[in-house]
């Protein structure tokens, strides 16, 4: 997989030399290139931004430099995830899906957001994505381009070391919350590991996280008892 990101701060991508992506990096399991937008901007003051039409606070990013950066970084059929307070909710079906896809572009906005006509432009010839992190303001789209490469990038093959982990994670195949984990020692500050789990007995074990997953879902997230989105079922993209 080809990662690319474009972002008025390059330096705010510098993590994605670290740990997951930086291995993953180094193995060649992926390619990762950051891309400032300024590259196409052409006045000296290198302008990216404009007032709003309409009115209203804050300013709007300008579309000429996001049309020529994108014909520029992204090749016709890529798949281009434009992270936005107003986008589709990201979750493991929609990593899933995009572990599937053999190139990423990122469009990092700023200000109030990108010119509507830049996905719009961009749809003719690109699959485009606006997805949101979440019900909260960030002030940019860098931080969640951050979060989705790294839940994306930990689903291909021969990323983790244990890919086994990927089964039992929360909101995995069975889209419910993970069940607690403990390690040593076996007494902590007055605090025990629950005996189940000192027992050996396999079958006991399993069926107590279960429970213990099931607890902590109708305590902590409901909606994920009723809605298809917890789960997923998409299988991790097949080795390039
Ligand atoms: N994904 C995601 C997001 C963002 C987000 C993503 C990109 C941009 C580009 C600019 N802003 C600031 C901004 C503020 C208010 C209105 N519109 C835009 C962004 C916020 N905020 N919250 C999320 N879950």
């Amino acid at each position: 997989m080809r990662i690319d990101v474009v972002t008025v701060f390059p330096d705010y991508l510098r993590p994605l030399e670290l740990s997951l992506p930086g291995r993953a990096r180094e193995k060649g399991l992926i390619e990762v290139e950051v891309h400032d937008l300024r590259t196409w901007t052409h006045d000296v003051h290198r302008t990216v931004d404009d007032a709003p039409y309409g009115g209203g606070a804050g300013m709007v990013m300008k579309p000429e430099p996001w049309g020529e950066a994108l014909d520029a970084v992204a090749p016709d059929g890529a798949t281009l995830v434009v992270p936005t307070p107003a986008g589709e909710p990201f979750h493991q079906r929609l990593a899933a899906e995009l572990a599937t896809r053999e190139q990423l572009v990122f469009a990092c906005g700023r200000y109030e957001g990108i010119d509507a006509r830049v996905a719009a432009d961009a749809a003719r010839r690109l699959e485009v994505r606006e997805v949101s992190l979440g019900d909260y303001v960030l002030n940019g789209g860098e931080v969640a381009a951050l979060a989705v490469i790294e839940a994306v990038v930990r689903l291909l093959p021969g990323v983790l070391g244990n890919a086994a982990s990927l089964a039992e994670e929360s909101h995995g195949e069975d889209g419910l919350l993970e069940y607690p984990v403990f390690t040593r020692p076996v007494a902590w500050r007055d605090l025990a590991v629950p005996d189940v789990l000192l027992s050996g007995d396999h079958a006991r074990i399993a069926s107590w996280r279960a429970e213990e997953s099931r607890r902590r879902t109708v305590a902590r997230r409901p909606d994920l008892l009723t809605a298809d989105v917890g789960g997923w079922r998409i299988e991790p993209a097949a080795p390039a």
